[in-house]
């Protein structure tokens, strides 16, 4: 048996023609069933569904062969035991600092002032502020990081960005990018070596489809 730990929604969306190409249709979309183990096509291979933050800690134990996480989670997890082979391209967005509009953040940053900050990625974000030799308290939250500073908990935050219609719908600015976020494939580095036959032609599929994606010639 194979199993793939995948989260419902983008990852999962953006993971169904990378697994097509790999010949591995599900047998049911998470969207619209409860069941947390999904069958495919192929017998020998399941998908186990969980939070996007938990990926890598399934597949860290060996509950999962293989998975599909952000790089912003991976950042956070700390990578131990997993084999990162490849940057699938997919779920696509950047991490970034963002404030109430109307904050002077550069004026605040070159006084030395010390910020609060909200956010789901402390590793990152206390790297980052070290790193740029700024002084913040960070404050853990687990989602909506943009409420944050509305209602007085943070002056700032540390969230992950697209289009910008979160940020402009609740009247932040993005004032500094951090990083750029793609998901990767993870693999539980001693089910590499234990059946690494059946887990290669999975990796080589997806590694195909990625440059028959940036070719055009492969979906997705
Ligand atoms: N707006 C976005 N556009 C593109 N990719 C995104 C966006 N937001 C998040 N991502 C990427 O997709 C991944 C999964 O996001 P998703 O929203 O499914 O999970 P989550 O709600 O962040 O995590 P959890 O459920 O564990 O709290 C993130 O880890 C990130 O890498
Ligand atoms: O720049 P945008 O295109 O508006 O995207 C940014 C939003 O996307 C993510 O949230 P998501 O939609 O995944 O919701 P959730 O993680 O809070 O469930 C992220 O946490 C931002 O809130």
């Amino acid at each position: 048996m194979m199993t793939i730990a995948l989260s419902k929604g983008r990852i999962f969306e953006e993971t169904l023609p990378l697994l097509a190409v790999a010949g591995i249709v599900p047998a049911e979309n998470p969207e619209q069933s409860r069941k947390l183990i999904i069958g495919t096509n192929r017998k020998e291979v399941r998908l186990v569904i969980v939070r996007a933050s938990d990926v890598p800690t399934y597949v860290q134990y060996g509950a999962a062969d293989i998975g599909i996480a952000g790089k912003d989670i991976l950042l956070e997890h700390g990578g131990v035991g997993l084999y990162q082979p490849l940057d699938l391209a997919i779920a696509k967005c950047r991490m970034s600092v963002a404030v109430p509009e109307g904050f002077d953040y550069a004026a605040a940053v070159k006084r030395g002032a010390r910020l609060r900050v909200a956010t789901k990625y402390l590793n990152t974000a206390r790297e980052h502020f070290a790193a740029k030799g700024v002084h913040v308290d960070l404050i853990k939250l687990y989602g909506s990081m943009e409420l944050a500073p509305l209602v007085g908990l943070a002056d700032a935050i540390v969230d992950l960005v697209s289009s910008g219609a979160t940020l402009r719908a609740n009247h932040l600015l993005e004032v500094e990018e951090i990083m750029q976020i793609s998901s990767r494939l993870v693999v539980n580095q001693a089910a590499l070596k234990m059946k690494r036959d059946r887990l290669q032609p999975l990796i080589d599929a997806f590694a195909g489809a990625i440059i028959g994606a940036i070719s055009g010639t492969t979906a997705p």
